[in-house]
């Protein structure tokens, strides 16, 4: 489903290389915790994903589609298919819980008539259809986490991504979010989470990859890890 072939990344602003020849393959339906310490490549993996930019060497492909020969409109479309989590929620501060989520339907053009049911499927998931008329502001940034993941699987992807999704919680809430993707990761998703947190990652035990200094150290199913 996602495939890095001796990808390397330099920002060309800084010349930094970020990434140095990875290779990666990530199947249908896998969940992988992505590890590292700060600075170690983890966000411009997830970017080169995205295709926010193509590799300075090597090839990633998504679906089999090698995403360097993705243009214009195409780029757009392959976005939609993947939810992304931020640390930040990111959620519209003049919006309802609703409408925040109706945003997103709109852009993908769902039917109106579908909104409400989608809506309501998606606030169950994340434990907050009573929470659906409060404006940003008014809920706890935990369930504020909730909603942005809400967002991100409203158009059903079949790839979420998160970088740092917990970054701002504390343990409990750090628990709750993973709940939910768990839950993502059981309907079939395939689910990539950048994480410092090793509470995170100790309580899903998962393929676990490590990044140091932008390669990959270890890559291997379970909770232990050395940064
Ligand atoms: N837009 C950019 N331009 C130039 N250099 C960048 C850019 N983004 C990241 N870098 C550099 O690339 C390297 C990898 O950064 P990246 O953000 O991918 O690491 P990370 O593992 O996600 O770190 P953190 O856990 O702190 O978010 C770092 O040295 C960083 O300074």
């Amino acid at each position: 489903m996602i495939h890095f072939h001796r990808v390397s990344l330099e920002y060309p602003s800084t010349k930094t290389l970020a990434l140095y020849n990875i290779n990666l393959e990530v199947k249908k339906g896998e969940f992988v915790f992505l590890v590292g310490h700060s600075g170690a490549g983890k966000s411009s993996l997830l970017s080169l994903i995205l295709k926010r930019f193509d590799p300075t060497s090597g090839a990633v492909y998504v679906n089999g589609q090698n995403l360097k020969t993705l243009k214009g409109n195409r780029i757009a479309q392959h976005r939609r298919r993947i939810g992304m989590v931020f640390q930040d929620h990111r959620l519209l501060a003049g919006l309802t819980v609703e409408e925040n989520l109706a945003f997103v339907l709109r852009v993908l053009g769902v039917p109106k008539g579908e909104w409400r049911d989608r809506i309501t499927r998606v606030l169950r998931t994340v434990g907050l259809v009573h929470k659906k008329r409060a404006y940003p502001y008014q809920l706890s940034v935990g369930e504020a986490q909730r909603v942005a993941i809400a967002r991100a699987i409203i158009g059903n992807p079949s790839i979420v991504l998160a970088d740092e999704p917990t970054g701002n919680l504390d343990p409990d809430n750090a628990l709750a979010i993973l709940e939910v993707f768990k839950a993502i990761h059981a309907r079939g998703a395939t689910v990539v989470v950048a994480t410092h947190s090793r509470e995170l990652v100790e309580a899903y035990p998962q393929r676990t990859i490590v990044l140091r200094s932008g390669q990959i150290v270890r890559d291997e199913k379970g909770a232990r890890y050395n940064l």
